[in-house]
């Protein structure tokens, strides 16, 4: 494996294929962590006007800061709009009930509707598979060992095994790239990719790397030499599950594309070198998902496809080159640029793949380890922050000492001038995007007074929303059993992988920037929650304290922090990701811009002490009801604890 890997500078290995197959199979990809596999999605042949208006009205989740990675994929809201228009993508969860309806019939400190029906079974849905904990007997604090430093914990979800392991027939349309130039009509984006571009050792030069590439695509390159050079990356992972060897080996060459037919109007994407000693034996599957960019170019029959004439491109073509370039990803670029120049350890010992994600502190590169060919995660931190460094401090302690199934993996550290380095385990795609993708919109009978419904439902089956849960919930639990509190879970950081082979899901908890350790006989000392809009009611105080420190001569005594052990809040975060899992978002009032609404959520919250959101799906199982006005009760005092979370009937449910 390392002499292939070693071997894939010298390869110019393209492929092509148009870009219809390419939407199919890299929806939510590009440069984003956002792959998700073709098999969490539904696929649709939208035509091109219903696309563009959801893209026009698709919004993504408000969340506590402004957030880099959050882009418009014109092909992800494809996804909502077809389970919208499948009767059989339809949410179990679809119907709402008012909090405060549940609330009239039930003065108990949890009060949930008996009424209410379990959640029917998904149905149709072909596209989604189960995988539930088996024999999950329920787990008492002991099952799970205390950690010492880098002591292995066994959870008792070693025992998740396929519940329904029938793995779906690959959709109709899941074409091989042969089959789909040929069967898509109309014009057909070609995508000339080469594998080439993993190379570590290829340079990635300043002038062959536009800085912004929307502008670069229209402006940059001459007409003169016909070549536009524009930027790209786009992954896919996804199409390494298509049988490209004997497609790659019966590309006809660019030449022959050009001229053929349904080759009108063609965008090739290829490296600025030369392209003319293609390798296509070499699959994708093997190089990975890592395309690089440069050249662009649409050709039509009559331009010479050796000489590249240029032509303008249309809005649409536009657009999905826009599309792969988020803007961010400028300065992650640069950043990366700069890593490699520094750190020969990068160079030597990693092939960088695709970029994964960014945050506050840094970005996530996919990588292969060059001595054995694993696939590892890179998160790149520039060490010019104070905040930065503490916050890599306190992640890189966490993810040392801890080893847990449901933990993201620790695979070694080292750092360079300006940077430092985070290698870890390759945890997959965000939670984020898995609720995302299976996001439906929801059609309400009518609007309570007061009450404003969320506009979402989703499609995750209840058996994968307890399975995913519940091994966050140990991971959680294995936290707080070693004094450890997360401060920042969320649906962005926990990673979720599927097992094409038994269908089941693993879910990992990641991010460990905003941890603490809680040491024995400390006061509490834990004041903020990661994410601001994500933090328990307790934190109100504090929230506030921080706006208005933020305003210059704001000054802030110690003892103005109202300060807490942190694990509440946890569990708080928890019941907020278990309630977005149900609900397909958060609960509206979150994200709530209407002031007399706010206003109205702030009052319910101050005058309850158990759930404090207004709505709760009607077909909610009463355990799930049960467990998620737990979790969110407003009084930290009356929120369980995440032992008793993973012994609550609805996790422990094996059936
Ligand atoms: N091991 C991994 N495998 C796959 N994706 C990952 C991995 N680690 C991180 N990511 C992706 O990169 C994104 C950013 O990573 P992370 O949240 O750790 O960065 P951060 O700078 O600490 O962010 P924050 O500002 O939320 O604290 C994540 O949301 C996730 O989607």
């Amino acid at each position: 494996m390392a002499a292939t890997l070693a071997r894939q500078g010298q390869h110019r290995n393209v492929i092509v294929f148009p870009t219809d197959f390419y939407r199919k199979h890299t929806e939510s990809s590009s440069s984003d962590s956002n792959f998700i596999p073709a098999h969490w999605q539904t696929t649709n042949p939208m035509n091109r006007a219903s696309r563009n208006k959801i893209t026009s009205t698709f919004t993504r989740r408000t969340k506590g800061k402004p957030r880099h990675r959050v882009w418009r994929n014109p092909y992800q809201p494809l996804l909502s709009l077809h389970s919208q228009l499948s009767p059989t993508a339809c949410s179990p969860y679809h119907n709402a009930i008012s909090v405060d309806d549940m609330n009239k019939h039930h003065s108990s400190p949890h009060p949930v509707d008996a009424s209410s029906t379990n959640i029917a079974p998904f149905g149709a849905n072909s596209l989604l598979t189960t995988a539930v904990p088996e024999g999950i007997s329920t787990p008492s604090s002991s099952s799970v060992s205390t950690l010492s430093s880098s002591t292995s914990l066994t959870s008792p979800l070693s025992s998740v095994r396929a519940h329904s392991t029938s793995i779906p027939s690959q959709p109709s349309d899941f074409m091989s790239p042969s089959a789909a130039i040929t069967n898509v009509p109309g014009p057909k984006i070609f995508l000339r990719i080469p594998t080439a571009a993993l190379s570590k050792k290829r340079p990635i030069s300043a002038t062959a790397i536009p800085e912004s590439p929307t502008t670069t695509s229209r402006s940059e390159g001459s007409s003169s030499s016909g070549q536009k050079r524009l930027k790209i990356k786009l992954n896919l992972r996804s199409l390494s599950h298509a049988p490209l060897q004997p497609q790659l080996q019966s590309q006809p060459p660019l030449r022959q594309l050009a001229a053929s037919d349904h080759a009108r109007k063609v965008i090739v994407i290829s490296d600025d070198s030369d392209t003319q000693s293609v390798s296509r034996k070499s699959s994708l599957a093997e190089n990975h998902d890592e395309i690089e960019s440069v050249t662009a170019m649409t050709l039509t029959q009559s331009d010479d496809a050796e000489n590249h004439t240029c032509i303008e491109l249309d809005p649409f073509l536009l657009r999905v080159v826009d599309t792969i370039f988020p803007e961010y990803e400028v300065k992650s670029r640069e950043n990366l640029r700069r890593a490699y120049q520094v750190s020969e350890k990068l160079c030597d010992d990693y092939i960088v793949g695709r970029f994964l994600g960014s945050g506050s502190s840094g970005f996530v590169v996919s990588a292969k380890r060059v001595y054995d060919g694993a696939e590892v995660a890179i998160k790149i931190i520039p060490s010019d922050s104070k905040y930065t460094q503490s916050k890599f401090k306190r992640e890189l302690d966490i993810l040392n000492a801890l080893t847990h199934e449901n933990i993201l993996g620790f695979v070694e550290y080292f750092e360079a001038p300006g940077f430092n380095f985070l290698v870890t385990e390759m945890g997959g795609s965000s939670l984020f995007d898995f609720i995302e993708a299976h996001k439906v919109t929801q059609q309400f009978p009518g609007t309570e007074r007061g009450v404003n419904h969320s506009p979402f439902g989703s499609s995750i089956q209840e058996n994968v929303v307890r399975s995913i849960f519940m091994q966050l919930s140990l991971a959680v639990h294995a936290l707080h059993q070693n004094r450890i509190v997360h401060g920042d879970i969320k649906d962005e950081n926990a990673l979720v992988t599927m097992d094409n082979e038994t269908g089941t899901y693993r879910a990992r908890l990641c991010d460990f920037g905003h941890s603490k350790r809680v040491k024995h006989g400390d006061p509490p000392g834990f004041t903020f929650y990661g994410t601001t809009i994500l933090s328990p009611p307790e934190m109100d105080t504090n929230n506030a304290l921080r706006e208005k420190m933020k305003k210059s001569d704001f000054n802030v005594l110690d003892e103005d922090w109202q300060r807490f052990y942190g694990y509440e809040a946890d569990v708080f975060a928890m019941g907020l990701m278990l309630y977005t899992m149900v609900h397909g978002d958060l609960p509206i009032e979150l994200t709530e811009k209407n002031t007399k609404a706010l206003a109205a959520y702030k009052r319910r919250r101050r005058s309850v002490k158990t759930f404090p959101f207004a709505v709760l799906q009607q077909d909610l199982d009463n355990d799930l009801k049960d467990l998620l006005t737990r979790m969110l009760a407003v009084t930290p005092l009356r929120r369980i604890t995440m032992a008793e979370v993973i012994s609550h009937p609805w996790l422990t449910r094996t059936s």
